[in-house]
């Protein structure tokens, strides 16, 4: 029997992840994508409100306090927010590479439990580039960046343009992103590839 292969499995063929030349410096904070982020946006009073930073190569690191709000069971995170953080902060590398991508594909492994009150420590990389497809993973540790691994996930991205969100979006949100300055600034700066 042939091994298994996965849509998460880069193809031969694929290459290795170029970091942008006007990537953030290693250690930058990242600012929100979108104010109104689930993952990270600042004005998402429900959000998750991410603090993530650029990395080394093509990496980031990222910062997630679990609040009650976030509980699956009695004093724990729930599993969907868990994979939230992880897609996000794989999402997040879009910074990195200048390009935006969404996810197609999320695996996530749960190693441990995680309790209200927790700081998660995620670190994310791309791995390897096909096409438009880019290959993600990432870890959340308990308390510290070594802390003890509570969760994994390995993702497949998807290279997108802005009309992507312009064609799919609903209208009023669009609309009042299109005329925000700051929310152009972003999208523009994501558009601009060597
Ligand atoms: C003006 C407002 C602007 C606002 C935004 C501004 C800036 C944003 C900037 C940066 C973003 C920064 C950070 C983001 C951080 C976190 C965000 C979290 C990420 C998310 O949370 S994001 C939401 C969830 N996400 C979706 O909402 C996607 C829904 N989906 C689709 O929109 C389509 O499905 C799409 C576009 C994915 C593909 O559609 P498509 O037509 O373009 O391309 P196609 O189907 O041809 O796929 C091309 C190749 O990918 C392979 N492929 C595709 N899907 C696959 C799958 N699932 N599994 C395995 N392989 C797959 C195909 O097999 C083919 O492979 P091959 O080339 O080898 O044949």
């Amino acid at each position: 029997m042939s091994a298994p292969t996965s849509s998460l499995t880069p193809p031969e063929g694929a290459r290795p992840p170029v970091r942008h030349p006007d990537a953030p410096a290693p250690g930058e904070l990242l600012g929100a994508h979108y104010d109104q982020c689930f993952g990270c946006g600042r004005d998402q009073a429900h959000g998750l409100h991410l603090e993530t930073r650029a990395g080394e190569g093509v990496s980031v690191t990222a910062v997630f306090t679990v609040k009650a709000a976030h509980q699956g069971a009695p004093g724990l995170a729930h599993g969907g927010v868990l994979a939230t953080a992880l897609d996000e902060t794989i999402g997040s590398l879009s910074w990195v590479l200048r390009t935006i991508a969404v996810t197609g594909r999320l695996e996530t492994d749960y190693v441990l439990p995680v309790p209200v009150d927790t700081e998660l420590h995620l670190d994310a990389r791309v791995t390897a580039v096909h096409g438009r497809k880019i290959y993600g993973t990432a870890t959340g540790r308990i308390g510290a960046p070594d802390g003890p691994v509570a969760v994994r996930a390995n993702a497949l991205f998807i290279e997108v343009k802005v009309d992507h969100f312009i064609e799919n979006g609903r209208d009023t949100e669009i609309r009042a992103a299109l005329e925000d300055p700051d929310q152009v600034r972003v999208a523009r700066a994501f558009e601009v590839n060597p």
